[in-house]
């Protein structure tokens, strides 16, 4: 729980030593505060999230402002290799963009969802509309070659199904609906758009259904039959939690899944998937997945989500909520 002091607001050293809880919402306010005292005025509308070797995304950034997850109080390190633990802050294409270089897989942090997916409310409170969510992902889908961009039309969220849901310890309904609806969490319209601009840029774009696994460890060929009977093209250990976080919050999302290794489906013709070779296809896939970012940033519209503080409420908050 975040320490009040007075009417005086917390300086970015005090809000470092924090002990911040994910499911606290005046310790996200925190968090969000100490970000902004790094950024000053800058105010993000799109959101990105790099998945494993997509870091390229993020670089194209302009003008922009690094904050290393160790000056934000809570962040854990982002250890996963290909991924950069710090958020970049800047231009693309005149819109307004804040990225996370790198992110927190459940499997990394005891599968604390909460915390895993606290990035995007954190996103949220700093003014974020529109997720660009990106992931690198293993093909269920026989039509998917390595290097190929599926767009994420749904998802199957494995950990949630099974009770690893990111708001289910959050009780302070600042928060927001903890029913929170997913029959379009990837937006119709977003993805129409997607379609479009690969379409314009000559870039292959499939689309399908994306199931998370708690992971680390890769599926069996058994397990990789039992996603494909239920219907999903594509496999990762990320997103999912991020997803649902950013529907309770109101934010749209479009997603997509680099395709970097081919399911097991055959016990005895399995081929092995390292996390090495992920990191190699998505190095030689990085340009066009960077290339179609842009155009999608560019001709994305404007969207308002309504703020998550009211009024009211705001000026009943401590001192550093004033602001959001
Ligand atoms: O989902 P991203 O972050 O792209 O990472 C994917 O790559 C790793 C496995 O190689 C897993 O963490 C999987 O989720
Ligand atoms: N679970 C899972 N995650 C991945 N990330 C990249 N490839 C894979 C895969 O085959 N399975």
């Amino acid at each position: 729980m975040v320490a009040e002091k007075g009417t005086e607001p917390l300086t970015l050293q005090e809000l470092l030593e924090l002990k911040i809880d994910a499911s606290n919402f005046m310790d996200n306010v925190a968090v969000a505060k100490a970000i902004k005292l790094q950024i000053g005025e800058f105010k993000p509308e799109i959101g990105i999230i790099c998945g494993s070797g997509l870091t390229p995304i993020g670089e194209q950034l302009e003008k922009a402002i690094i904050v290393p997850y160790s000056q934000i109080p809570g962040f854990p390190r982002a250890e996963v290799p290909g991924h950069t633990a710090a958020l970049a802050f800047g231009e693309l294409e005149g819109k307004k963009i804040m990225c996370m270089l790198g992110r927190f897989h459940p499997y990394e942090y005891n599968m604390d969802l909460t915390l895993c997916s606290m990035p995007v409310r954190i996103m949220h409170l700093l003014g974020v509309q529109t997720l660009i969510v990106s992931n690198a992902a293993g093909a269920i889908n026989r039509n998917f070659e390595f290097g190929d961009l599926m767009l994420i039309k749904d998802q199957i969220f494995l950990p949630g199904l099974a009770g690893y849901s990111p708001i289910v310890k959050l009780k302070d309904p600042h928060f927001g609906n903890c029913f929170v609806s997913m029959h379009s969490a990837y937006d119709k319209s977003l993805r129409t758009l997607a379609k479009k601009v690969a379409k314009d840029i000559d870039l292959k774009l499939h689309e399908g259904i994306y199931v998370m696994s708690g992971g680390p460890q890769y599926e069996s060929p058994a397990e990789v039959m039992l996603y494909k009977t239920v219907g999903a093209d594509a496999l990762g250990m990320s997103t999912c939690h991020e997803v649902t976080v950013a529907r309770q919050c109101g934010i749209r999302v479009v997603g997509f899944s680099l395709i970097t290794n081919i399911g097991n489906l055959d016990a005895d013709n399995a081929a092995e998937v390292t996390h090495d070779e992920v990191l190699d296809v998505a190095k030689f896939a990085a340009n066009h997945a960077t290339k179609f970012v842009r155009q999608l940033v560019k001709e994305l519209d404007d969207y308002t989500v309504p703020p998550l503080l009211d009024k009211k409420t705001k000026e009943r908050m401590p001192m550093y909520v004033h602001e959001f």
